[in-house]
């Protein structure tokens, strides 16, 4: 078992709580949420310090695919075929770059076109400018994410692994959409979302969906 697998099979995540609560009241919700982007942006990073609240310096091994409610993917090529077969049943998708890295944010409409061709039309996005803590580094910009969130029309905030700034954030508003799109459900399934979780402020950028 993978250092990955081991960690959500033991995580107590937000989602977890989100998703426990949605399935009390309406038994067919379920949802998938994965993390894609380019190899070393740190996805997997990300996933450990939403799961524990720390930062394990260093790459993890590639891994393409784990866990059973939130799914963290390799960004290698070698394992892109694998990813697609993953979109069909998400219903929500964190896609990373690494603020200093120019090609990763780059190569995320390369990333949306994919998560368009292969993914449910009414998958939720998240664009996750990530390694903010590295401001010396930095090349890309902030407000040019925003542009390109804005442009595809999907939430968009800096994270860092590192420091976990934004990480409960980032996971807190996939939930909520999850929520917000699981009570298009009649009245007598709806349930509140204030029942199960605190009223939180809202992303630095919020567009609306697709
Ligand atoms: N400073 C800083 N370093 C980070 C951050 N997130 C990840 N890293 C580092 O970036 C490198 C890659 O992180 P990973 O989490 O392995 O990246 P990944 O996207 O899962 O990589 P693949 O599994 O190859 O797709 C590691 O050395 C991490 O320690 C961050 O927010 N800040």
């Amino acid at each position: 078992m993978t250092q990955s697998s081991q960690l959500l099979r033991h995580r107590r995540s937000v989602m977890d709580q989100i998703s426990a609560a949605a399935v009390a009241y309406n038994q067919d919700f379920t949802h998938k949420t994965i993390l894609v982007g380019d190899s070393g942006v740190g996805k997997t990073s990300l996933l450990v310090q939403f799961d524990q609240g720390k930062f394990i310096p260093g790459s993890f091994s590639a891994t393409v695919g784990i866990g059973f409610t939130i799914w963290d993917t390799a960004g290698q090529e070698r394992f892109r075929s694998v990813t697609h077969a993953y979109y069909r049943d998400a219903q929500a998708l964190l896609l990373l770059y690494d603020i200093t890295s120019k090609s990763s944010f780059d190569n995320t409409r390369a990333w949306l076109t994919e998560i368009h061709e292969y993914a449910q039309n009414d998958v939720v996005i998240m664009l996750l400018g990530n390694k903010s803590d590295m401001a010396s580094a930095r090349v890309i910009r902030r407000e040019e994410g925003e542009k390109l969130a804005r442009e595809y029309g999907v939430i968009f905030l800096e994270t860092s692994a590192k420091t976990g700034l934004n990480v409960d954030e980032a996971f807190m508003t996939v939930g909520k959409e999850l929520v917000r799109r699981s009570v298009q459900l009649p009245v007598e399934h709806r349930f509140h979302l204030h029942d199960v979780m605190p009223p939180e402020k809202e992303p630095s950028v919020c567009c609306s969906f697709r």
